[in-house]
């Protein structure tokens, strides 16, 4: 929230839970939902600072990136560039203004998601999926000058959210042993990548071939694994007997990880191009714009009054009339901009939620409607 870039993932064999601990369970949420929730605690209670949330879902499926929100955008290319880093494009994006909209898009992207089932686990995730959420936030009282260019800076950072497929031994099914082909290879490129960032050597990170590019989930952690991030990663393991290699594999991993050095810096940019500084002078500009209608209006009433022939009254009328219909599509640009843009008083209180959630709890089962519920602290959501 305060411009570092942020990566968690979970790393494990197949069946060992990582997804039930990126997204947890209606009863007990897991990473995903939770740091949703928090990114909004944190705004409600950050009183000089506006922010704009935009978020995207993708996976890697053998070796090929999908936009899950988006899934006719298949095999996405992967770029690079200076103030970028390493980016997807073309990568929907959608702006989220509460905790339930994200979960919706979510759950939209899970639809789409490649899932198969294998000897370990009924509901098996077959790729490796990126949530991301970009934030941007600027100073409340920075200003917009009009016309031209907006003041103050912008932060902006990254929160990836990642959920690896498992590795696993050779299934016996041609479609799943080569997506776990694909799976191992990518996850066996991971701990190369991080066996090299972790050698013990003179020789600077940046002096030394680091295998990124070998395979799509290392390129897109470049950016995050080699530098301005902070990473958790969460190693799940399974206890039965039969998978101590796996489970001895996934500690040795985590023991690995755990010796990278990462310099995470804020993210400051000046940039015009930043959507909340568009935005706002988008907003300013067109609050000079209905000012100004406004300011005809009142020109076209008073002559209306002064007692013109029917001819003239009549096309004062209209261009009244107009004039409203401009000042009302301008209002409703302006309203739809400022709901886009997040501040302390803009997401709805916690208390608020809670009390509703046993009212409308109590409203379903009296409507006798089926259902389950699920309650984070900013969002109550039927499924
Ligand atoms: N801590 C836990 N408590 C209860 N159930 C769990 C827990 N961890 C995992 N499970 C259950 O175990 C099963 C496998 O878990 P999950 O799908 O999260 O594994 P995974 O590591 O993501 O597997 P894959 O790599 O094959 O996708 C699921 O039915 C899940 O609900």
């Amino acid at each position: 929230m305060e411009g570092i870039n942020g990566t968690v993932f979970a790393y494990g064999q197949t069946a060992s839970g990582k997804t039930y601990t990126m997204m947890g369970q209606e009863d007990q949420p897991g990473i995903i939902p939770q740091a949703i929730d928090d990114v909004f605690a944190y705004i409600r209670e950050v009183f000089d600072r506006e922010y704009l949330l935009r978020v995207s879902y993708l996976e890697i499926y053998n070796e090929t990136i999908r936009d899950l929100l988006n899934p006719q955008q298949q095999d996405l290319r992967i770029h690079e560039d200076r103030k970028r880093g390493v980016y997807v494009s073309p990568l929907r994006e959608e702006i989220v203004t509460t905790p339930k909209q994200v979960m919706k898009v979510i759950q939209r992207g899970e639809q789409a998601r490649s899932y198969g089932s294998t000897e370990y686990n009924e509901r098996s995730s077959r790729s490796h999926t990126v949530f991301q959420m970009i934030i941007e936030s600027r100073d409340k009282n920075s200003g917009v000058t009009i016309p031209g260019r907006v003041r103050g800076s912008v932060t902006l950072s990254q929160l990836n959210l990642i959920d690896l497929a498992g590795s696993e031994k050779a299934a016996s099914d041609l479609d799943r042993r080569k997506e776990g082909a694909f799976i191992n290879k990518s996850l066996l490129t991971l701990g190369t990548v991080i066996s090299r960032l972790t050698e013990d050597t003179v020789k600077p990170v940046s002096a030394i071939h680091i295998p990124f590019r070998d395979s799509k989930l290392t390129r897109l952690l470049q950016s995050s694994l080699s530098g301005n991030a902070r990473v958790s990663v969460i190693a799940t393991v399974s206890p039965p007997l039969p998978n101590l290699e796996e489970t001895t594999n996934t500690l040795k991993f985590a023991s690995r990880i755990k010796k990278v050095v990462l310099h995470a810096k804020q993210n400051q940019v000046l940039s015009e191009k930043a959507l909340i500084q568009k935005y706002k002078l988008e907003i300013a500009e067109l609050r000079h714009k209905l000012m100004e209608t406004n300011d005809l209006l009142e020109q076209e009433r008073a002559l209306q009054d002064i007692g013109l022939e029917r001819s003239i009254r009549m096309q004062y009328e209209e261009r009244l009339h107009e004039g409203q219909l401009v000042r009302t599509a301008l209002k409703e640009r302006i309203d739809h901009l400022t709901r886009l843009i997040l501040s302390s008083t803009s997401v709805t209180p916690k208390a608020i939620l809670d009390w509703n959630a046993p009212l409308l709890e109590a409203a379903m089962a009296g409507v006798g409607v089926s259902h389950n519920i699920y309650t984070s602290p900013y969002s109550i959501m039927f499924m």
